[in-house]
């Protein structure tokens, strides 16, 4: 479960949505939002900045000594009464302002509230001001010209705007409560998945919950007693060759040797003399006959990883030791015969290369007997917090020191990042996180890298709305962009596109009717 003190408004601040929508309320009626946590406390305003205040007079108001604890009042106050709220809460301020508040609840927990203030209601505007020139009589000597122009110019919104602004602090309250769902079914999946991660989730060294690494798990069980050579395809650093090793260790070989040759670290030369060994005097340095891979790896495994970097005469005697299980060492004349199994991996698609006469196709199908996918991990992020899991527990073995504990944003910010160099990027983060956290037990988010840190600065949906357009319009825009960036996140289904809308079924299909959807999916 979260902690109490787990609830980090300072994620919510730094959503682009709320950014967003705070410049457009702000450039739209001079709006300011804020967010109260339970007790009423203000979040997100830098210390005594109270407010960040966008008109004169609030900001006249906010940064006074005198007003400044009716400001608090009035915050703690419209935090109390907003809990009751069904929905929203209009009320007035001290000083004669509106104020609209949304409750923010997890649940039947209540988290505080988001609020906008500074502005006058049409219906009510005359009375507001003359309550407005009161406050600031008594407060400020007021009256003068310069405060009349201002008042002159405050924010007026007409019932149409004020539901407008309603909506408008939904699709936030909307952002802040999905935001805190995210971070906390993870946490909570995080701490399940750190107690199991031993069992099902495991295949030797590698762990994966994603369905992609649980069918690898299976078909590796159902190959345990088979002698095929197994083709291994993915990114690198998607453990082709942690996946490799664990082939091996639950093979009949296991307690042979398991050797590794990277084929696209060396040049044709010596990598033929590394597989296939030399005899005396075969070269200049070659004072005696020295045993290949092949001949090492005699009854056990080799994995020849970066296969798709092998040249095509390398290829041809690649094929004979698999086919006939012979090979000719270097400036020798008689054959050796050796029992290998050989297991291969690469990052290239080698299908294509076949097709582009770079790779032999008979090479092709005798290594592909049974082929192994491991997809990126960006497209396996439910397999993220499992890792972290486990390499915070390599972490803590290898050097023996406690387990670390990790919060929840920084598992939500790792979660949202898309490892270029899958697992092996995430690995070497988590090392990192545990080296600099030095004594501390927890590790905090600020510790992430900066790439990592500032991950969903990128995901910036909102870039194409116009704040100089009328509201209606923007709003439509809002909307439509909301809806296609959703549906596409989710492969067009609707009810999944739906449900994280926060929206039914029928009225997106509606939606998409009105918008044209179906025909920018056709064309795109
Ligand atoms: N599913 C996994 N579970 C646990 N550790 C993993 C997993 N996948 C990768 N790793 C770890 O990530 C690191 C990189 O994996 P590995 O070297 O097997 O990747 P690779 O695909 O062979 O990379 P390359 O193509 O660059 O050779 C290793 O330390 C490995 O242990």
């Amino acid at each position: 479960m979260i902690e109490e003190s787990d609830i980090n408004f300072e994620d919510f601040e730094k959503l682009n949505i709320i950014n967003k929508l705070r410049q457009i309320i702000g450039s739209w009626w001079n709006i300011q939002l804020n967010f109260t946590d339970e007790k009423g406390v203000l979040k997100g305003v830098p210390q005594g900045k109270f407010f960040n205040a966008k008109n004169p007079i609030c900001k006249l108001i906010t940064e006074s000594d005198k007003t400044f604890p009716d400001c608090v009042d009035i915050a703690s106050k419209t935090t109390i009464e907003s809990e009751e709220a069904e929905a929203y809460l209009l009320s007035t301020c001290h000083a004669g302002f509106s104020t609209m508040s949304l409750p923010l609840k997890l649940g039947k927990k209540y988290l505080g509230c988001i609020f906008a203030d500074g502005f006058l209601i049409e219906e009510t505007v005359d009375e507001q001001k003359d309550r407005l020139r009161m406050y600031l009589k008594k407060h400020f000597n007021g009256n003068t010209k310069e405060l009349e122009d201002y008042i002159a110019k405050l924010p007026v919104l007409s019932l149409k705007e004020v539901s407008y602004l309603k909506e408008l602090l939904e699709v936030v309250l909307d952002e802040i409560l999905n935001l805190r769902k995210t971070i906390s079914d993870n946490t909570e999946s995080f701490h399940a998945l750190s107690n199991n991660f031993k069992t099902q989730w495991t295949f030797e060294n590698i762990v994966g919950k994603s369905q992609a690494m649980q069918n690898v798990f299976k078909l590796l069980v159902k190959i345990k007693e088979s002698e095929a050579t197994i083709l291994i395809t993915g990114e690198n650093g998607t453990g082709k060759e942690g996946i490799a090793k664990s082939i091996h260790v639950n093979s009949k070989r296991k307690n042979e040797n398991f050797i590794v040759q990277n084929c696209g670290a060396i040049n044709d030369n010596l990598l033929e003399t590394e597989l296939f060994g030399h005899v005396k005097g075969a070269f200049t340095n070659a004072i005696k006959d020295k045993k290949g891979l092949f001949e090492l790896a005699d009854k056990g495994t080799l994995f020849l990883d970066e296969i798709g970097d092998t040249s095509p005469s390398m290829q041809v005697k690649l094929l004979r030791v698999l086919q006939e299980g012979t090979f000719l060492p270097v400036g020798g004349s008689e054959q050796k015969k050796v029992d290998v199994r050989i297991l291969a991996a690469t990052n290239r698609n080698l299908e294509q290369m076949v097709k582009e006469g770079t790779f032999r196709e008979d090479l092709y199908y005798r290594l592909n007997v049974i082929n192994v996918k491991l997809p990126p991990l960006r497209e396996r992020k439910e397999d993220i917090p499992i890792l972290i899991s486990k390499f915070l527990s390599d972490y803590s073995k290898l050097n023996n020191v406690n387990i670390k504990k990790i919060n929840s944003s920084c598992i939500y910010k790792m979660e949202k990042y898309d490892w270029p160099g899958n697992v092996r990027e995430l690995q070497n983060e988590v090392e990192r996180l545990c080296v600099l956290s030095g004594d501390e037990k927890e590790i905090k988010d600020d510790l992430l890298s900066d790439r990592i840190y500032g991950v969903h600065e990128k995901e910036d949906i909102f870039k194409t709305i116009n704040t100089s357009g009328t509201l209606k319009d923007a709003v439509e825009n809002l909307e439509k962009t909301m809806i296609l960036t959703f549906l596409e996140n989710e492969n067009w289904n609707k009810s999944r596109a739906a449900k994280k809308l926060g929206i039914s079924r029928a009225s997106l299909i509606m939606k998409c009717e009105k918008y044209n959807f179906e025909r920018v999916r056709k064309e795109s």
